[in-house]
């Protein structure tokens, strides 16, 4: 299986690389406009240990929403069940930075992963602490998840987004009005930008998320329960207004960021990290789902057996 799924990654590779059809990159963080599009990586951790590699495994991405995953994790791990007295676990069907439904549903965010929810789950990790603190929290679990110290926050993308972040900075202030956020806004835009500003490989993302996706030997594994509730919200939440659709076409828990990247969970089999920088009408990648289509009709791998 391991030789075969080896050289599929890279025949994978290969194909869009021919095709070329890339995507759009993020333009409204400056920062994440300068990438070039024509940019491809899977990196696949299996149960056994192994991780396999193809594409640009080894260049640094920027994890962007995909820190969501990971702030989550914090929270559910060390504070427990109380988010969602603030956060509800449904779909928006809206876009990942949309305000619309704070109003309806007097700023209670629908769920952790898009950017609202997001800030409130930041807001409940700051704690009254400083930024540096959540910060190094966040941090800590990536890197204690990966096994893999070298993973570090890119200090230009995250003032990057500071200084042009108007809707995150809007939707903070919304928050803050329905008394959902305990801290200053300023403090909780400041750590959202740096968390989202983490960046990392396929490789070491691939191996962070072998704790949420359950594999033996992760080093850091959550409790089934968490692991389980942290992978629904990827099924049903994870791209955002574009959930439904990587649902059909994978039949497996994602999360996406705007810079390109997915995580990918395969409960008990393998931790998966696509990462490909242009992005679809969703603001997920456009390679990258392509990508996940197709790894998860080559292996049969799917929650729905
Ligand atoms: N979808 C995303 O990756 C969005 C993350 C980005 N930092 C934002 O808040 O807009």
């Amino acid at each position: 299986m391991t030789d075969t799924l080896a050289a599929f990654l890279d025949t994978l590779d290969a194909d869009i690389r021919a095709r070329a059809d890339w995507g759009a990159v993020a333009s409204y963080i400056p920062e994440l406009a300068r990438i070039d599009p024509a940019q491809f990586a899977i990196s696949v951790a299996l149960a056994d240990g192994q991780v396999l590699n193809a594409g640009d495994s080894e260049t640094r991405f920027s994890i962007q929403s995909v820190s969501k995953v990971f702030s989550l994790a914090c929270v559910l791990a060390r504070i427990g069940e109380g988010l969602w007295r603030r956060v509800g676990r449904e779909p928006s069907g809206d876009r990942f930075d949309s305000i619309l439904l704070l109003e309806q549903e007097q700023g209670r965010p629908r769920n952790p992963f898009i950017n609202a929810g997001a800030l409130v789950t930041t807001d409940e990790l700051l704690a009254g602490r400083a930024p540096r603190e959540a910060l190094s929290e966040i941090i800590g679990f990536v890197r204690a998840s990966a096994g893999d110290d070298d993973i570090h926050i890119d200090r230009a993308v995250a003032e990057s987004e500071k200084a042009t972040g108007y809707r995150n900075v809007a939707l903070a202030n919304y928050l803050k009005s329905y008394g959902n956020l305990v801290n200053a806004p300023d403090l909780v835009l400041g750590t959202y930008f740096h968390q989202c500003a983490i960046e990392m490989t396929t490789r070491q993302l691939a191996l962070a998320g072998r704790g949420i996706a359950g594999l033996p030997g992760a080093p850091f594994l959550l409790n089934g329960v968490k692991r389980r509730r942290i992978a629904a919200l990827m099924m049903t939440c994870g791209h955002y207004d574009g959930s439904g659709d990587f649902a059909f076409r994978t039949g497996l828990p994602g999360k996406s960021g705007v810079g390109g990247g997915i995580l990918i969970a395969v409960p008990g089999r393998a931790s998966v990290a696509i990462w490909s920088p242009g992005l679809n009408a969703w603001g997920n990648s456009k390679c990258g789902t392509e990508a996940a289509e197709r790894l998860a009709r080559f292996t049969g791998w799917s929650v729905f057996g």
